[in-house]
Parts: structure tokens; sequence; C-alpha cells
């Protein structure tokens, strides 16, 4: 007991809930790419919507409507205690440019892909590389995240089996056929990378995948990686 009355453990204990009050938030950064309507913007709309307390309570919240993004947005928003900045990078053809100069600013990549679109996963896989081939995202060892979205309309992972009107079922990407189509196993060893079905209509794996980059950034600050 000190000469305070306070016993030797409660005042470490709220010692430490004031050192806490007053640690400074983390702040991510990150980009979000991939090609044209892969679900960027409407996977980044709905996870931020499902982190509001009054759309928690609803059961039929509006589909949320994007249209292409033009040239790029920023998106910030608070989960927990990580504040997010999410550079959310238009996936059309003349604006990918932009990619390479944003991963020189960013600590976690989200590189999203559309498993109905098989036609162009080998252009998505050269867009991947030449980003990983940046001199920064290799040498700080920049995690990524690689969803393989829309998993909702996949005949795999998060498929709906029922749903015998979809089309694009069959010719759609298993999580395997994406990891091997986007050279996974080949990449660097020393990055962290891993690739997640998602779907951004559902929200299904969106925030595990943020919360798997939250960590990864955090091992590569700590230089564990
Ligand atoms: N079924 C299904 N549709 C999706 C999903 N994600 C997005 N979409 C649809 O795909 C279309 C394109 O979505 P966007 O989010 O605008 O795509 P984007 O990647 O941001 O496109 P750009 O901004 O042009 O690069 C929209 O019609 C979405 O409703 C998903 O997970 N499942
Ligand atoms: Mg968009």
């Amino acid at each position: 007991m000190g000469n305070n009355g306070l016993s030797s453990s409660s005042y470490n204990s709220s010692n430490m809930s004031i050192k806490r009050l007053f640690k400074p938030k983390p702040t991510r950064t990150i980009l979000l790419v991939g090609l044209n309507n892969s679900g960027k913007t409407t996977l980044l709309c709905n996870l931020v919507i499902s982190m509001l307390d009054y759309a928690r309570d609803m059961e039929n919240i509006d589909q949320v409507s994007t249209c292409p993004t033009p040239g790029l947005s920023l998106v910030e928003f608070q989960q927990g205690r990580i504040k997010w900045r999410v550079w959310d990078m238009s996936g059309q053809g003349r604006f990918r440019n932009l990619w390479a100069y944003y991963s020189g600013h960013v600590q976690g990549i989200v590189f999203c892909v559309d498993v109905t679109d098989g036609d162009r996963i080998a252009t998505a896989r050269d867009e991947l590389q030449s980003l990983l081939d940046q001199p920064r995202v290799k040498d700080m060892k920049i995690p990524i995240i690689i969803f393989a979205n829309k998993a909702d309309l996949g005949n795999g992972d998060l498929g709906d089996a029922d749903n015998d009107n979809n089309t694009s079922k069959s010719k759609s990407l298993s999580l395997e056929n994406v990891r091997m189509a986007l050279g996974v196993d080949s990449m660097n060893q020393n990055q962290k990378v891993k690739v997640m079905s998602s779907s951004g209509l559902t929200g299904t794996g969106v925030s595990e995948g943020f919360q798997w980059l939250n960590e990864a950034i955090r091992s590569v600050d700590k230089g564990e990686v």
C-alpha cells in the first residue's frame, strides 16, 4: 500500500488505463486496388456502413450502389482503436499508373479480384506483379490481402449453390484458382500475402481481411517479418 492509500496493483492498473487513454490511435494507410468492376468501392462502402451503430440494428439496409471511381477517393473511418485511411483507386486502365505512385505512401495493400472475371485474371496478375515490383513495396515488405471477391456468385467457397439463375457461377474461379493464377506461391516469402474469399456485397470476409492486414502491418512495424 502506498502513502496515497492505493494498493500497488490498483495504482498500476489505473496508470496503465491512463497510458492507454493517451496512447495515440494507430493509423493504417491502405491502398485499395484491383481491376475495374472487381468490387473495391462496394466492399469499402459496406464495411463502413456495417460499423455504424444504427445500421447494425437494421435488417434490410438498402444495397450500396456504386459507379466507377473517377481516379481515386480517400475514405477514412475508425474501427475499434484503429483509424483506417483507405485510398480507393480506380481500376480502369487509364488510371492504373496511379497505383505505383500511391504504393509509396501506404502501410498495406488490398488487392481485389472478381472471381467471375476469369477472362481478365492474367491482367490482374500482371498489375499485381508490377505493384510487387515497386521498390518500396518490396523493401518495406508491405503486406497484401487479396480478396477473391464476388464469392457470393462463385461455385466455391461462399457461392450460393441454390442460385441456378446465376450464369457466371459455372465460369467462376475458386480460391485455389485465384492463388495459382496470380502466382501467389512464387511470391517473395518474406512478404506477408494472404488470399481470402470475400463478398463485398454481403460483407462476408471483408472485416476479417482488414483485421488480418492490421495484424500483418503490426508485425512489420515490430520488425517481426
Ligand atoms: N454479386 C456481387 N456483386 C458485386 C460485389 N462487389 C461488387 N459488386 C458489383 O460489381 C459492380 C462494380 O462494383 P464497384 O465496387 O463499383 O467496382 P470497383 O472495383 O470499385 O470499380 P472501379 O471503381 O471502376 O475500379 C457493381 O455493380 C457492384 O454492385 C460482390 O461481392 N458480389
Ligand atoms: Mg470504385
